[in-house]
């Protein structure tokens, strides 16, 4: 048996704000149909979308910030199922629906669709998914889109990414983009621009007054940018790979985290201890992920091999290699004492870094907004370091500790925000463009920082948990 859950019409009528009337004029008959003759049905009996307390991440910019490119490849770094509004409009455009013309018609134009449509589209994907964490890219695209998932799905995302891009670089993009797309074209494009300014902006502002906004700034290569993404999403660590939600422990973390400068905080749930198995903490203290069952003899040349294995599952498999290297003897084969070794490296050139910037920052002839910029790379770096600091001090007492799971997470979320401080630090310097020989070290040290901090955080997400 299947009953009625909501309508949306009450969302239409109350909630349209007033330039939306230039973003979806015409719609008034199409719109009318949809909003009563559509309703969201769960079955009786099972488990409703909503009580699996799903993991959803919104993901917004501009059309050609690269939103795309960087869903696929949170997609194969974090497993979410990924879920692009226009895509799944295009889909519906080309299985000729039966608003198929009018749909076209408006994306030709660079408007957007009634969201009814949309969201209807994203929900019968989401509940028929067998994923619990979604990606749900170019939505919601207007405050009417936001406010239509909620009340449909009676959810709010968990996360909103934000693709910062300026806008002769998104046109760039999409003139080059060569999908055969009909809304690629100049004319298209700008009002599609304009549309993304007037209504998408709004909602952009809303989610980054609720603190759930990550803005990055996308100009930069495909891979640079996902490193600006990554703390985000690593920041929860092992979670992702079982069952979500476990109030206690998300208590627990906040209090844990109280009082500590975070970009994740408050965007990962932690699951219980209840996947918290012996074997799993004899695998953690003993074996190793790393070793191949070839490989069990206690040589040196086992330990490098070991080593190369591991820093293979890098970002940076060179420099993690050179750092660690003269450290085989003391590593052996002990995923722990890797990734103890590989923080405590970390920690050790980024105090050294620090001391640099301090130096350097007093010998350089630095203008007014360099020396500010320096200043503020300053105090990152020093939060950088204590979060460093922090996360070695709590992988030396893992042993013997009863919640080893809780602690790892925690100290993947710690890691994270050093990388998102020594990044904000680059990103700093880059966004005023500055080419002063100074700054130029001071930015080049501070990235060999966040290169080994992110290959100490990928090695902790290599433990079997
Ligand atoms: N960082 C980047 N630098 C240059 N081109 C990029 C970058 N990221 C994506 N692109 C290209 O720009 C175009 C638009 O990217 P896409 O991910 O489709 O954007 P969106 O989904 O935001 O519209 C694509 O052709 C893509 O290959
Ligand atoms: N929430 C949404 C998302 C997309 N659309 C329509 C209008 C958009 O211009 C097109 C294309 O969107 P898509 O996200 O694929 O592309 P861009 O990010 O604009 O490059 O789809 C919509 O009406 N509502």
């Amino acid at each position: 048996m299947w009953r009625r859950v909501t309508s949306l019409s009450p969302v239409i009528s109350t909630s349209k704000p007033a330039s939306l009337d230039q973003a979806a004029s015409g719609f008034k008959i199409w719109r009318s149909s949809f909003s009563t003759e559509t309703p969201t049905l769960v079955k009786d009996g099972t488990t409703s979308f909503k009580e699996r307390n799903p993991f959803i991440t919104f993901v917004l910019g501009g059309p050609g910030s690269g939103k795309g490119t960087q869903c696929q490849k949170i997609v194969e770094t974090f497993g979410f199922k990924h879920l692009s509004a226009g895509e799944l409009l295009r889909r519906e455009i080309d299985s000729n629906s039966e608003h198929w013309s009018q749909m076209l018609n408006t994306i030709k134009e660079g408007r957007i669709v009634p969201s009814e449509v949309t969201v209807r589209l994203i929900q019968q994907e989401m509940e028929s998914s067998d994923s619990n964490k979604f990606l749900i890219d170019g939505f919601p695209r207007t405050e009417e889109n936001r406010i239509a998932f909620e009340q449909l799905i009676g959810l709010e995302p968990n996360v909103v990414l934000f693709f910062d891009c300026p806008e002769e670089e998104m046109v760039k993009r999409v003139l080059n983009r060569n999908q055969g797309r009909v809304d690629d074209n100049i004319d298209t494009v700008k009002k599609r621009l304009k549309v993304f300014e007037i209504l998408n902006l709004p909602v952009i502002d809303y989610y980054s007054k609720r603190g759930k906004l990550r803005k990055i700034n996308a100009v930069g290569t495909e891979d640079e940018i996902f490193e600006k993404v990554r703390p985000i999403f690593s920041a929860c660590g092992y979670q992702f790979l079982y069952a979500f939600d476990s109030n206690t422990d998300s208590v627990k973390l906040k209090s844990f985290l109280k009082g500590v400068k975070l970009s994740a905080k408050g965007l990962c749930k932690l699951h219980s201890d209840k996947h918290f198995s012996a074997s799993r903490i004899k695998l953690l203290f003993s074996a190793s992920g790393f070793t191949d069952a070839t490989t069990t003899k206690n040589s040196s040349e086992t330990y490098t091999n070991y080593l190369k294995k591991a820093c293979n599952s890098t970002l940076y498999p060179q420099l993690c290699l050179e750092s660690l290297s003269s450290y085989t003897s003391t590593i052996k084969t002990n995923d722990l004492k890797l990734c103890s070794k590989a923080l405590s490296v970390t920690l050790k050139a980024a105090s050294n870094t620090s001391k640099l910037v301090t130096n350097l920052s007093k010998g350089g002839n630095l203008s007014k907004t360099e020396a500010g910029i320096v200043q503020d790379c300053i105090d990152e770096m020093g939060d950088s370091i204590d979060m460093l600091k922090q996360s070695l001090k709590a992988l030396g007492s893992l042993n013997g500790s009863d919640h080893i799971q809780f602690q790892i997470s925690n100290i993947k979320t710690w890691m994270s925000a050093a990388l998102t401080d020594e990044t904000t630090c680059t990103d700093g310097i880059d966004e005023r463009k500055i080419s002063d020989e100074v700054m130029r070290k001071i930015r080049k040290t501070i990235v060999n920082i966040a290169m080994l901090t992110s290959n100490a955080l990928a090695l902790l997400n290599k433990l079997p948990y």
